[in-house]
């Protein structure tokens, strides 16, 4: 990317605002997480009301940042953060003034290390937050090639799904380097339980694990990498057509063939167990594995209810429910009908 260029020319012509926000969401992967890191197709949502905030006020003096793991100046935030405190360098470096002062403060409900896009929607609010202060125009493919540089450093092979699924108002198909389009589908009645099941998950082990399978075990990880795309592309279908039992279905298998591929973990295989017998039509791990959430399809808002207090009882930290009619294009609704 030619950061220097843009962000000159940029700079020249614009008066910076005194302060600006930025935001974006959390994200559900649905279909396809893994496999999509080669090069399979995937389906992610993003949930809205589990948001994060990013607010630049500028400052006489020094660049300082307060979010939930750090207070302090940006060149002293710590390793785990690096992939943040590089973002912002890019980010002044692109936007032509490396020395401007400023707080920077994040504000996120999303839980941390539970599959569900805390990085990557950390990044796009604060890219958005500094676009905004400079009043610089941001094209899609721009913000998601900068949150790539977090990405990268944080989690080592991104998909590019978190990135594009927290930017997004609709759910995703993504397909890494070719396809990132938003689809609409009808779903009335049923709803999505997503379970914390409190343990941190760990997204860079999780993709080194599989790409160890791939490279040890290439006979038993490949046909199963292969599978879940093809069940992604199922579920497209499945979803055009509002076929809720083949839904659940898909996501049973998908939960068997990630859980072969070594990323479930007993808490989230649990969890699977107790939302099928509370009448869930299927349950699967989301994100990464080995650890953070997992989703179950359920008929309708009542099972969805009593699936959702079941997993609490089994130690589930946090539930939420999420209908699916604010992502039916022909209703016109843009309701966030998520129940904590
Ligand atoms: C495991 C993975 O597929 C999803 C992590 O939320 C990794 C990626 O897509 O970059």
């Amino acid at each position: 990317m030619n950061y220097d260029k843009i962000g000159m020319f940029e700079s020249e012509r614009i008066r910076l605002k005194e302060n600006a926000l930025g935001k974006s969401n959390a994200k559900i992967i649905w279909f396809g997480e893994h496999s999509v890191v080669y090069g399979k197709p995937s389906i992610a949502m993003p949930l809205y009301s589990v948001d994060v905030t990013a607010e630049i006020e500028r400052t006489a003096a020094g660049q300082q940042i307060k979010c939930r793991y750090f207070d302090g100046p940006i060149n002293e935030m710590t390793d785990n953060l690096k992939g943040v405190r590089v973002l912002i360098g890019t980010l002044l470096d692109v936007l032509g003034n490396r020395d401007l002062p400023f707080m920077l403060r994040i504000t996120s409900k999303i839980p941390s290390e539970r599959g569900m896009g805390s990085s990557a929607a950390t990044s796009v609010a604060l890219i958005r937050a500094f676009y905004h202060l400079f009043e610089v125009p941001l094209s899609r493919g721009r913000l998601l090639e900068l949150a790539n540089v977090e990405e990268k450093i944080t989690h080592g092979n991104p998909s590019g799904l978190d990135a594009a699924t927290a930017s997004s108002d609709m759910p995703i198909w993504l397909i890494k380097n070719e396809i990132n389009e938003q689809i609409s589908f009808h779903l009335s009645r049923p709803c999505l339980v997503i379970a914390d099941s409190g343990i941190k998950g760990k997204t860079g082990q999780a993709v080194s694990l599989v790409h160890d399978n791939v490279v040890d075990e290439p006979d038993l990880a490949i046909p199963l990498i292969n599978q879940l795309g093809e069940i992604a592309t199922l579920a497209r279908h499945a979803l055009a057509t509002s076929n809720e039992s083949l839904l659940g279905t898909l996501m049973n298998q998908s939960q068997d063939h990630l859980a072969e591929l070594g990323v479930s973990t007993s808490t989230l295989d649990l969890f699977c167990r107790i939302a099928r017998a509370h009448h869930a039509l299927g349950a699967k791990l989301t994100g990464s594995g080995l650890g953070g959430c997992m989703i179950a399809l359920a008929a309708n808002h009542a099972d969805a209810q009593k699936i959702s207090t079941a997993l609490r009882q089994a130690g589930a930290t946090q539930t939420w429910i999420q209908s699916f009619r604010n992502y039916d294009i022909s209703t016109g609704e843009k309701n966030d009908n998520l129940v904590k």
